[in-house]
């Protein structure tokens, strides 16, 4: 995977244990390991490809380690990160606490950057209902205000993995999308300004077509409407 082009940075962020690790493992090879707990030494990287309609996105993923002890190393490894998969472990309080110490680093640090809130290990939940330490609700409270999506996963059966994951790339998509369509607009606006919207480019077309057709093939579908209406 080395050298491999990435679309989106993502970022596993949370304490140690609460199963950052096992997350990525259900994600990109579908198993969870069994065995005595090994906790992440600085980072690990893991890329993967995956389609958001008929587009490809790569998301290159680090998995940092949750020991305070490595505090400054993940510091490293949010930056520039697109996404942030902020993790907590639902049978454990203080592991919110450290999730809220993250968000609050990325508000301060990452400014664009999407984050997900995860609690994790919903399947001992399944088992007793009584071993919920995070209320629902409040978490779902804090990520309204913090404008953070909310998953509930378990990497032991699978539930809302592959989602999560997807949802990051497809909020790539159209984060992406939407700049293009910003640029574009921007650029025909200065055109239409100086009155050379619908004058020749360097290809001979009008230089209002030829940035659609640049438009169409970034966001495919995005350049459909103005093209019908101004052709
Ligand atoms: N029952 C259950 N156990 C889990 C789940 N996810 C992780 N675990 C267990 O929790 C422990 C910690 O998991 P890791 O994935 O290593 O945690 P981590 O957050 O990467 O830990 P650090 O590398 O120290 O930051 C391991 O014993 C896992 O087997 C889950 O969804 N369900």
């Amino acid at each position: 995977m080395s050298g491999q082009r990435v679309d989106v940075k993502v970022v596993m962020l949370g304490k140690e244990y609460v199963g950052k690790t096992s997350l990525v493992e259900r994600y990109v090879h579908n198993r969870f390991l069994v065995g005595p707990y090994q906790n992440t030494i600085g980072a690990a990287f893991v890329a993967k490809v995956m389609s958001v309609g008929d587009r490809t996105v790569t998301l290159g993923i680090w998995d940092t380690a949750g020991s305070e002890r490595y505090e400054a190393m993940s510091r490293i490894y949010y930056r520039g990160a697109k996404a942030a998969i902020v993790c907590y472990d639902l049978t454990d309080s203080s592991s919110f606490e450290r999730a809220k110490f993250w968000v609050k680093e990325l508000q301060n640090l990452e400014e664009g950057c999407q984050i997900y809130l995860c609690g994790t290990k919903s399947d001992l939940l399944e088992e007793d209902r009584r071993r919920r330490r995070v209320d629902f609700h409040d978490v779902q409270d804090y990520a309204d205000n913090i404008k953070a999506q909310l998953f509930e996963t378990s990497s032991k059966t699978g539930q809302s993995v592959d989602e999560l994951f997807q949802k990051v790339a497809e909020d790539y998509v159209s984060v992406a999308a939407f700049q293009v369509m910003t640029e574009w607009c921007q650029a025909a606006t200065s055109l239409f300004d100086r009155g050379q919207g619908r004058g020749p480019g360097p290809e001979g077309k009008p230089v209002l077509l030829q940035l659609l057709s640049s438009l169409s093939h970034h966001s495919p579908g995005l350049g459909e409407f103005p093209q019908r209406a101004w052709t």
